[in-house]
Order: C-alpha cells, then structure tokens, then sequence
C-alpha cells in the first residue's frame, strides 16, 4: 500500500466483520483517511508478535479494533478462546498503541452489564457481566483503561446489518423456511444498525476529537426480542404469512441480561450526533437493499 504521509493512517481490524464491512462502504466519504482493513487470517491480534511486526511496517493514527469472539453461547463451553481475543488480543492492540502513539476506538457491549437495571445504563454503572462474552469483553476494556490514554470505548447493543451473523438475518432466514416462529419477550435493549455505528466512528475520526473516554452508542427506543422480530417481519412484508409468538424461557446455553438499554446521554452532548430511532433505522436498511 503506498502511504502518503501527510494523510492519516487507520488500521481496522477483524474487516469480515459486519461493522468492518459497514465501514469499507463508507470509507470513500472520508478521502484524508488511508484504511487498511485487515482480516483475522492476515492479523491475529491474539499474536502479541504479529501485532508488533505489524506496527513496524506503517505507521498508524488511529486503530478501530473490529476484532472479537462473539458467540455468546459457544462462550460459555470455549471461554479460553474468548478471553484469548476479547482481553488478551485488546491488550496486544492497546500496547501497541501506546508504543505507537495511536488512538485506539474499540467497540464493547450492553453485555457487560447484569441487566438488574429498568432504566439506561450510564457511562457510570457499575459493569457486572453475568456470561462469559460479556465477562471478557469487560477484561478488554479493563486493559484499555490501564494502558491507553487515547481510547475511545464504544459500548453498543444488538448490531445487525445485511453482513455476517445477527438477529436480523437469522429472523430474515427463519421466515423463508418456517410458519412459526417463538422469541423470547424477557430481555429488553437496543438493536443498533452496524451502517449507523460505522458512520458515527468515522465522525469520530474526521473530527479529530480528544475527548477520549467510554460511551454508550446505540439506536434510540427500546425493545425486546420479539418486539425487533416483529418488526423486521413488517419491514420485510413477511408478518402476516408468519405466526410469531412470545415466550419467556427461550433454551439458551448463556444466559443474557434482562436489561441492557444504553443511555446515549453522554454520547449526544459530548460528541454532538443525531442518532435514529432503532424503527427507523431498520426501515432505512431495507430500503437501501
Ligand atoms: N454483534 C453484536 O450484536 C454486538 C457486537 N458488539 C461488538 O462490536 C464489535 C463488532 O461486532 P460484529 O461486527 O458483530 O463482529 P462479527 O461477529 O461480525 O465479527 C467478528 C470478527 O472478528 C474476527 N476475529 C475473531 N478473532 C480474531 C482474532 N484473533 N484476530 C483478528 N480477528 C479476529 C472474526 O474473524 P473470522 O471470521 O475470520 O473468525 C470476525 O470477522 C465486536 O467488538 C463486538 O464484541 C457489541 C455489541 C453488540
Ligand atoms: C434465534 C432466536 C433467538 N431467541 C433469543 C435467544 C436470545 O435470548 C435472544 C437473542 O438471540 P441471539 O443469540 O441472536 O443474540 P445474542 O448473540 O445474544 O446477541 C448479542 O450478541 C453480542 C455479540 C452482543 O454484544 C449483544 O449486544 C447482543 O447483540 O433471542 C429466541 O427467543 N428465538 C429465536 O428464534
């Protein structure tokens, strides 16, 4: 890649991710900026020497770490491997920040919380995961805290786009196959579009902002499981062939917060964006596909 140094350098991490393909849509609208988004076979950030000999090759601005184990069940059976890259390799990216003198935006989750809560989380709740992804993405931004100065930590809940695995498209699959479907109407949070998510850490990045620390960024609204299945069937044309039913003990291997609604009070007045009501939004996504 030829590097031109008056511009910046960013280096995205896990790019097969759907927030990584989110932000390659976008990268054109951000000409002063060289990505260079890297896949988990061409970076491990669990690889403490691989990171290393990748920051001696350029040198980078800003790291968006996309990187992560998210399988929130298989977590519970394999949670070595989920440490291994939501703390471990979040280390190796904060060290080689700070060697590096680059600003680090890491994306967390609502899952850090317990979900005893009925009113939004804060940037100030006192986190408590109670399964094993939440636990290690807590120890990620743990180092990041004890590490880094320049970080930006985005907490954000139940991304979902037209890449990779989420809700959104296992209900979109669901619906082709079966007349019933039953989701769970006891855990209450956000859904946030991965396009919205994406655009609002490059606004981050153009706006060369300092105001380093932790916020919370979801869509705006709240809404259960069932209620987001619900509307992804009425945004897809799809309710009326399908009979969706609620229930409150879907099996799970994990088991998940009951709440996990985000304040994005802090986010709003701090870093000055417009966020859209998570109904609006995933109406937004199908018209654009
Ligand atoms: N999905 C969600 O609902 C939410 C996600 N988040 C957080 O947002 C971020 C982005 O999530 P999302 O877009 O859904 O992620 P995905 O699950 O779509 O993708 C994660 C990516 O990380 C890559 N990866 C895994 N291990 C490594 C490794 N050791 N080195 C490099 N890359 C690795 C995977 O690569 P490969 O496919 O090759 O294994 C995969 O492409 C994550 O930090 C996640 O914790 C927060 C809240 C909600
Ligand atoms: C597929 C399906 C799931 N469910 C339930 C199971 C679970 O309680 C809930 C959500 O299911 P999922 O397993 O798809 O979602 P899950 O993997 O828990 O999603 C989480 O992913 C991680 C990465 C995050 O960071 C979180 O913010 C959140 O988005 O819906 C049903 O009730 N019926 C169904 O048909």
């Amino acid at each position: 890649m030829n590097y031109n140094s008056e511009r910046k350098n960013v280096l995205i991490t896990g790019s097969k991710s759907q927030l990584a393909q989110c932000l390659f849509d976008i990268k054109d609208q951000y000409p002063d900026f060289d990505f260079d988004f890297t896949s988990s076979e061409e970076l491990d950030i669990s690889n403490t020497k691989e990171i290393e000999d990748y920051f001696d090759k350029v040198s980078y601005d800003i790291v968006i770490n996309c990187a992560a184990y998210t399988n929130v069940e298989l977590a519970e059976k394999e949670s070595k491997k989920a440490f291994m890259v939501n703390a471990i390799g979040v280390k190796n990216i904060a060290e080689a920040c700070k060697k590096n003198d680059a600003t680090l935006i890491h994306i967390s989750t609502d899952y850090v919380f317990d979900g005893k809560k009925e009113t939004p989380y804060t940037e100030e709740d006192l986190p408590n995961p109670i399964n094993e992804y939440g636990k290690s993405k807590l120890e990620g931004e743990k180092e990041i805290l004890k590490i880094l100065d320049k970080y930006f930590i985005i907490r954000t809940s139940w991304l979902y786009s037209k890449y990779g695995h989420n809700f959104f498209k296992t209900i979109l699959r669901k619906s082709r196959t079966e007349k019933q479907l039953t989701i769970t109407a006891s855990e209450t949070g956000t859904p946030t579009n991965a396009h919205d998510l994406a655009k609002f850490i490059l606004e981050i990045v153009s706006s060369n902002s300092s105001d380093y620390g932790l916020y919370h960024y979801s869509n705006l609204g709240e809404a259960t499981w069932h209620d987001f299945a619900e509307e992804i069937l009425r945004a897809s044309g799809k309710l009326s062939e399908i009979k969706l039913e609620k229930t409150d003990n879907y099996p799970t291997f994990a088991v998940r917060p009951k709440y996990g609604v985000l304040s994005k009070e802090k986010t709003i007045k701090v870093l000055k964006n417009t966020i859209l009501h998570w109904k609006d939004s995933l109406r937004n996504l199908h018209s654009i596909n």
